[in-house]
């Protein structure tokens, strides 16, 4: 098995899996894609075009892109994986019994890559091979045309969301919304069935509380800040807490409260990270936000203290003397429309170098200002699904952070005179 870990948001980017968007996109139309999380019909081809442009930056800094479709249909070559993922959309009660048949026939003549493709994009209700010797009951007699026998998953393409890895364990998420919620049962399989990743230990589960990947931020190796709001839940994050605290993957977890909007729907829509001391933050919510601290307890209980504002609480659980902050746009207005473009939303691929859209100029060039190089990517299509460089990203492996040994965990101040890279104010 090959070695994965990452415990910052920041350390050199190794390796990251990408969702290369595909026929689930086309799916997408006016009556659905509000319940499927769009705002708008993407144009799919030039979609693919910017996500190839976005997954050759990466290659182009040395980064070894793993597509989350390639390694579905790797792990459906396994029978055991197959039969599983194959129950996963066949026990929905939607179907019927007579419907359930028909799909059922239909995908077991799927060699791997077409079933993958069958659980990503769905099955439309005129891909289902129907004839009188083999009826799709009274089920598909009153499905919609317009309707599917298997939902699409077009929001695959955030691969953020339904894993996040945590020192050398990944939590698969237990995604909020209806739309997504079948996302971690593909990642899960992949995790527990991949030759790549088999014998990888799992922190989350789906099934559990409420969590979603682009709500856990690693501010730095032992220290995470998990927005609660629209997705992840109190439960949730509680539930993480106790979890990464007993597998001693963190001492620290700041738990900050978002608002329930579209807009702000996980804390890296309003805030990310850029350097080992930096953040970029939307300044409509910098000085408001607010962080509970909860530590881990001999016994293993969390214990809660705050809140307190986030920008002091995490500086101080990182060990730091403040943290830096880089704001969203440069007026209120443009703030609010860069964050809207997922402006905030940046990958780090390693201190002080982060992978940006292109249409978010002021934020971008605010970044340049504070010493932070922008890898400017196209955005037009991609972005009308909600989400930026970060979301669309799941890091499998990061350096560690110089000088910051693996866990078990150095103490917030033994951590910060290990920090390596000095500020950009020196
Ligand atoms: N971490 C993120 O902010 N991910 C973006 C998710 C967008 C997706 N359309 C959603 O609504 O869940």
């Amino acid at each position: 098995m090959v070695t994965h870990y990452v415990d910052s948001e920041v350390g050199v980017l190794g390796t990251v899996i990408l969702h290369r968007p595909g026929p689930e996109l086309a799916r997408l139309t006016p009556r659905n894609n509000d319940s499927l999380l769009f705002d708008a019909i993407p144009w799919v081809g030039r979609a693919q075009e910017e996500h190839d442009a976005f997954a050759a930056a990466l290659r182009g800094r040395g980064v070894e892109v793993l597509y989350l479709a390639d390694l579905l249909a790797e792990t459906l070559a396994v029978a055991d994986a197959r039969s599983h993922l194959t129950e996963q959309v066949l026990v929905s009660p939607r179907l019927g019994d007579a419907l359930r048949r028909r799909t059922a026939e239909q995908l077991a003549y799927l060699d791997p890559a077409a079933l993958a493709d069958v659980l990503i994009a769905g099955l439309a209700h005129e891909e289902l091979r129907i004839s009188p010797e083999r009826p799709g009951g009274l089920v598909y007699s009153l499905l919609d045309r317009h309707d599917f026998v298997i939902d699409p998953l077009p929001n695959l393409l955030f691969t953020r969301d339904s894993a996040v890895w945590v020192g050398d364990r990944v939590a698969v998420t237990s995604l909020a919304m209806p739309a997504r919620r079948r996302e971690s049962t593909l990642t899960d399989a992949i995790y527990r069935h991949h030759p790549r990743f088999v014998g990888t230990e799992l922190v989350y589960h789906p099934g559990l509380e409420h969590l979603e990947g682009g709500d856990v931020l690693l501010m730095a190796p032992g220290v995470l800040a998990v927005g609660v709001g629209e997705r992840t839940t109190p439960a949730g994050a509680e539930r993480l807490a106790r979890q990464v605290f007993a597998a001693d993957l963190a001492h620290t977890m700041l738990v900050v409260p978002i608002a329930q909007e579209r807009a702000t729907m996980h804390l890296d829509t309003v805030c990310t990270m850029v350097d080992v001391d930096a953040v970029l933050m939307y300044p409509n919510v910098a000085d408001t936000l607010a962080a509970y601290t909860v530590v881990a307890e001999p016994d293993g209980e969390p214990r809660v203290s705050g809140p307190a504002p986030f920008l002091r609480a995490a500086a101080d659980a990182m060990g730091l003397d403040r943290l830096r902050v880089i704001d969203t746009g440069l007026d209120p207005v443009t703030a609010e429309r860069e964050q809207w473009d997922d402006g905030n939303n940046t990958l780090a691929l390693a201190p002080r170098l982060c992978v940006g859209y292109e249409r978010n100029v002021e934020t971008n060039a605010q970044l340049e200002r504070a010493g932070i190089e922008v890898i400017r990517i196209a955005g037009s299509e991609l972005g009308s699904g909600r989400g930026g460089p970060r979301c669309m990203s799941c890091p499998v492996t990061r350096d560690p952070l110089p000088g910051v040994r693996k866990g078990p965990f150095l103490s917030p101040s033994d951590v910060q005179g290990a920090l390596p890279y000095p500020s950009a104010e020196g």
